[in-house]
Parts: structure tokens; C-alpha cells; sequence
């Protein structure tokens, strides 16, 4: 056979259902997109006066969206540039010509043609999701004839000449039957309070106008004061507290993108906020969901970021990953790093007021991104249990003499809970150690994070090892007990302390007869996959304490010399319980008996 080639054909038929039902996964988008075609018209408008082309009255050029109940209609008014008969032939009859890329191309080399905002010539379509018929009444700014066009979302339309006395264009949805929950006031007003809030022309629905056409990302930082700031925060989030700070972005090469992003305040138990960056274009709300555009860890902050280079799909639902997206993102962080430089390097203490919230996001930062940890290694802070606040490097120096390990290692003592862990930690200060409060629910994974990068560092909790061997600077203390007590004594708490592990030590007599202890690797691993949400091998591991035995202090000696077997177990158990008391492990009936046993005894 020989080989033949040919074009494949595509019915246009057959593919206009497919646009209508499929090209937009939210129907409500038709008002996104036919509102901002009539912006875009007027815009057109404002342009061509600027220039010259256009020596008429501008005159008032609020977009009007009205809705009839009784004749099942909503009605999109503008009084931008219009079409003639002609041009309607020519933008709305092909699909996918637009005629903002022609116009763009037109004026390519004039400023702000950035303000118009088509681009695929498939928008005005998305009218056929909700209505069964569409009507255009338009009037051209150039003199010529009205004109009516009229489509049922089938290939037929027609068109006429129409009485419209002034200029720019009527868009009549006849709404179908089953999209009539857009007739309702409310919902027009939430789709419109949605997407249209800040868009650049004066936008009315029921007689109010409901956008702030000059929103302040629009501006130049010098033409702005800290009260502007703060006010469009209460406009995008009426409901939240006052931010801590905010840093204004503005760049223009190479890609355009403006911006304010807001630092929250955060909570410890930090929930995932309902409150978004949002994502404009051009003044055009595109989405709150801002993954890839926005590195993840910045994504709890707040505000709007606005590019007309974040590449769209035809939807504009979600956004491709490109360079320019890649760029975006690093630029952010960069600038994040940037702000909080230098609030740490103008106001130390300020900074260290904000250290609660401000340190999730840059404690996300380190576990999530290298390069931020080079740039944030200067003003990340470490607080101790005494609330004094220290960069990493200060922190080395504080403790580099007294919490060396024999391994030539720095140890970095840490709480996450000063109450429960307060026999501990005043033990470590009994030392002269320094003990840091990790209490965020980060920490456990930011920990890991600057262990592997700082070097010759370890992190230990207080509660994981014996108060000898927290430090471990090789210097063993010896032993009042001969090997055959030191097997007594540990079968005694073996009965007691069910499935937990009993290590004897020689520790000083002044420390507690029994503690219980969390070594450091097991644990940390279990709250690390714990916060992740994994279920992994150390999660699902029970947590095995270990029961440490201070066999130089006087009880154990006590416990020894009690030839009564019950009263011996029952000495073993009250030590046991009271060191699970001691850690807030006590409770229940073992807690119960417990007190009954002491009252007894008294
Ligand atoms: N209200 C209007 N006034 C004047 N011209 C309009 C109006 N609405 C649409 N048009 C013309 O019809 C064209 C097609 O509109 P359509 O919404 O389908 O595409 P677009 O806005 O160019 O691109 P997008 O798919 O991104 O919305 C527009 O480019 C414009 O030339």
C-alpha cells in the first residue's frame, strides 16, 4: 500500500459540547471570565483614550452585573470598546482567535498592556456551562450600527443590527434549569466577592460596587504607610489577628510579579489556617492553592501574590511547573530571607518577641530547603528553659565548655515540657548545664535537621539518659554494691517494672534513687514519623523505657537490707511508682494504689 497522509478533521459539532461541559471543572467561572472580558474592554478603552484613538467621553465605566429573577436572565454591562458586527464575527464566532492576544500584539511596544487579561479566546464559552441561550447587544466606540448576536450553544447563531444608544456591551445569560442556583443574589455576590475583589474597574451587583480596584499591591511601598498594610490584611481576613509583619514584592524582570505576603501570628498548636496566600492575576483571583508558586514552608503565610507570567492552563485552575514558577518560588524565599535578616539584624529583641511564629516558618524552612538554611543559620534561635534567647553560634559558645561528651562532641540539652520534665532538668542545672525548651511541634525533625549540619553537635533531651551519662564525659563513678547485690537489686525491679528495660548505674547520692528514661534515637524517631503522619517502623514500635537504678543512693542500700520479702518487693514498687510519679506516668489505678499504699504506710 502506498503511504498516504491527510489531516485529521475535527467536527466542530461534536466539539463544542466537550468545550462547554469539560474545558472548566467550576461552572461558577463564567462570571470570572465575562467579567473580566468586559474589564478587559473597558481597559481597551481607557487605553486607545490614553493614546489618542478615542476623543470621546469616557464617562462612567462601572461594569454593571444585574440579575432577573422573573425572566430567568444575568446581565453583564460594560461601557468598554464594543463590537461591531464585524468584529463579533471575527472574536466571538472563532473559537480559540482572541482578540486580546491581537490587540496585545497590536500595542506590544505601548505600556500596560499588562492590564488585559485574555489570553486563550475560549472565556466568553464558559457562559454556555450555565445558560441554554447567550445574547450579545453591543455598540462598537467607533460610529457604527449596534448589533445583536444570539446563540443557543448549538454551531447556528445569528446576528443583527440592534438598538443599543450607547457604547459597549450587554451580555444576556438566559440561565437553563438546572444552573438556576445563579439567580440568586447571594451566590452572584460570593462568586463575585471571590474573583472579582480587586479587579482593576469598578465592578456593581445590587446596587453596591464590589471591589477595591486599587488594591495595594498595586502600588509603590513608598506611597504606602504601615496603617495601609494593616488595613488590607483586615480586608482579605476580617477575621484575623493583626500580622507580625510583611514584605512587599515587586519585580519586574525577569518575570513580573507583585505582591504582599503577610507573616501570621502562630499559634503553638499551629492547625493548618483556613486563611491563604492568593493568587491573582492581574488583578484576577486565580486560586488559594499556591503549591509550587509559593516553596511549601512559606505556605502558612498570608496575602497576595500577583503574576501574569505564572503560566495558566486554559482553565486556569491549576498552574504548570516551569521555569518561570521555579524562578518565582526562589525568589520568594529569597526575599523571606531577605526580611528577616534584617528585622533580626535592626531590632534583636523584636525579632525575638516574634521568635514563636516567625521560628515555625523558619524552622520549616531549614528541615525543608538547604539554601535557606544557609541564608537562615544566622538568625535562627535557640530559647532555654529560662527564656533567653541564643543564635546557634552563641548557643556553642555558652555551652562549649561545661557540655563537652568525651567524644569531643558539644551536647545540647533539651525539654519539651518543663513541667513533666522538671526533676530533670533541675538535676542537668545542678551541673551548670543549660537546658533548651523544644516545644514547637516541629522540633523534633528541626532537630535532626541542624544536627546533621552543625558539626561535632548533639541534641539530647534531659530525660534520655542518666544524669552521668547525659554527658558522657568518661568519668565513671564507682559502685558501692559488690556484683552478687547489683543481681539482687536488678531481679527486685525487673518484678516491678514490667516490660521496661533496668540499667544500674553508680550516680551521685544525691541523685534520685530510680528515674525512667526515654533514650534519645527511639524516641525522636517515633515523634518524627508521629508529626509526619507515617506509620512507619518507629511508630508503630511500642516506646520501651529504661529504668535507671541509682545504686549509690542510701535506699538502694535500704532496699538491700530489708530481709522481709514483701516489705522488700513492696520498697521496690513505691521507688518504681515514684519515679513514674515524678514524670506524670503515674495514673489510673496504679496511681490509685499508689496513694493508698503511701497513706497506709504513714
Ligand atoms: N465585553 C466585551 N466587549 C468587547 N469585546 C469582547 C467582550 N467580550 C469578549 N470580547 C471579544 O471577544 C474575544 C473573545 O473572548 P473570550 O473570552 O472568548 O477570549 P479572551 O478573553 O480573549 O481569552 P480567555 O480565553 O483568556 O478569556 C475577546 O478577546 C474580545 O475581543
Amino acid at each position: 500500500m502506498v503511504a498516504e497522509k491527510g489531516t485529521i478533521s475535527i467536527n466542530t459539532e461534536n466539539i463544542f459540547p466537550i468545550i462547554k461541559k469539560f474545558l472548566y471543572s467550576d461552572h461558577e467561572i463564567f462570571l470570572r471570565e465575562l467579567v473580566s472580558n468586559a474589564v478587559d474592554a473597558t481597559q481597551k478603552l481607557k487605553k486607545l483614550a490614553s493614546m489618542g484613538e478615542f476623543n470621546g467621553e469616557l464617562g462612567d465605566l462601572t461594569v454593571k452585573v444585574s440579575v432577573d429573577k422573573e425572566a430567568k436572565t444575568i446581565t453583564i454591562s460594560d461601557k468598554g470598546i464594543g463590537m461591531s458586527a464585524e468584529e463579533i464575527k471575527k472574536y466571538i464566532n472563532q473559537i480559540a482567535f482572541s482578540g486580546a492576544k491581537e490587540f496585545l500584539e497590536k500595542y506590544k511596544d505601548t505600556q500596560d498592556t499588562n492590564q488585559i487579561i485574555g489570553q486563550f479566546g475560549l472565556g466568553f464559552y464558559s457562559a454556555f456551562m450555565v445558560a441554554q441561550n447567550v445574547e450579545i447587544i453591543t455598540k462598537s466606540f467607533r460610529d457604527e450600527p449596534a448589533a445583536r448576536w444570539i446563540c443557543d450553544g448549538s454551531t447556528e447563531f445569528e446576528i443583527t443590527e440592534a438598538e443599543k444608544a450607547d457604547r459597549g456591551t450587554d451580555i444576556i445569560l438566559h440561565i437553563a434549569p438546572d444552573s438556576e442556583e445563579f439567580l440568586e443574589n447571594f451566590r452572584i455576590n460570593q462568586i463575585l466577592e471571590k474573583y472579582a475583589k480587586f479587579l482593576p474597574v469598578e465592578i456593581e451587583f445590587d446596587g453596591k460596587v464590589i471591589n477595591n480596584p486599587n488594591p495595594i499591591w498595586t502600588k509603590s511601598p513608598a506611597e504606602l504607610t504601615e496603617e495601609d498594610y494593616k488595613n488590607f490584611y483586615k480586608e482579605l481576613y476580617p477575621f484575623s489577628e493583626e500580622p507580625l509583619f510583611w514584605i512587599h514584592l515587586n519585580v519586574d524582570y525577569p518575570f513580573n510579579l507583585t505582591g504582599v505576603l503577610y507573616f501570621p501570628k502562630i499559634k503553638k498548636d499551629f492547625q493548618l489556617n483556613r486563611e491563604k496566600v492568593q493568587l491573582y492575576s492581574r488583578q484576577v483571583f486565580i486560586t488559594d492553592d499556591v503549591k509550587d508558586v509559593v516553596p511549601e514552608f512559606l505556605q502558612m503565610l498570608h496575602g497576595v501574590i500577583d503574576s501574569p507570567d505564572i503560566p495558566l492552563n486554559v482553565s486556569r485552575s491549576y498552574l504548570q511547573a516551569d521555569s518561570n514558577v521555579k524562578k518565582i518560588n526562589s525568589h520568594i524565599t529569597k526575599k523571606v530571607a531577605d526580611k528577616l535578616q534584617e528585622l533580626f539584624r535592626q531590632d534583636r529583641k523584636g525579632f525575638e518577641e516574634k521568635w514563636e511564629s516567625v521560628g515555625i516558618f523558619v524552622k520549616y524552612g531549614i528541615i525543608s530547603d538547604d539554601k535557606f538554611y544557609d541564608r537562615a543559620k544566622e538568625f535562627t534561635l535557640l530559647k532555654n528553659v529560662d527564656s533567653q534567647y541564643f543564635t546557634l553560634d552563641e548557643y556553642r559558645e555558652k555551652v562549649q565548655a561545661n557540655q563537652h561528651d568525651k567524644d569531643d562532641k558539644a551536647v545540647f540539652l533539651y525539654a519539651n515540657d518543663a513541667n513533666q520534665q522538671d526533676a530533670f532538668i533541675t538535676s542537668a542545672k545542678k551541673r551548670g548545664y543549660d537546658v533548651l525548651i523544644m516545644d514547637s511541634p516541629l522540633d523534633a525533625h528541626f532537630i535532626n535537621a541542624i544536627e546533621s549540619k552543625l558539626e561535632k553537635v548533639t541534641f539530647k533531651r534531659v530525660d534520655s539518659d542518666s544524669i552521668e551519662k547525659l554527658i558522657d564525659k568518661g568519668l565513671a563513678m564507682e559502685s558501692v554494691l559488690n556484683d552478687e547485690e547489683k543481681k539482687q537489686v536488678e531481679e527486685l525491679f525487673k518484678e516491678v517494672a514490667g516490660a521496661n528495660t533496668v540499667q544500674l548505674e553508680s550516680l551521685p547520692t544525691d541523685e534520685m534513687p530510680v528515674t525512667i528514661i526515654q533514650p534519645e534515637f527511639m524516641r525522636r524517631w517515633k515523634d518524627m514519623s508521629r508529626i509526619s503522619g507515617q506509620n512507619d517502623m518507629f511508630g508503630m514500635m511500642p516506646m520501651g523505657n529504661n529504668v535507671v537504678i541509682n545504686t549509690n543512693h542510701a535506699l538502694i542500700d535500704k532496699l538491700l537490707k530489708t530481709t522481709d520479702a514483701d516489705a522488700q518487693k513492696q520498697l521496690a514498687k513505691q521507688l518504681y511508682d515514684l519515679a513514674l510519679l515524678a514524670q506524670g506516668m503515674l495514673s489510673g489505678s496504679d496511681l490509685t494504689r499508689f496513694v493508698e499504699r503511701t497513706v497506709a504506710a504513714l
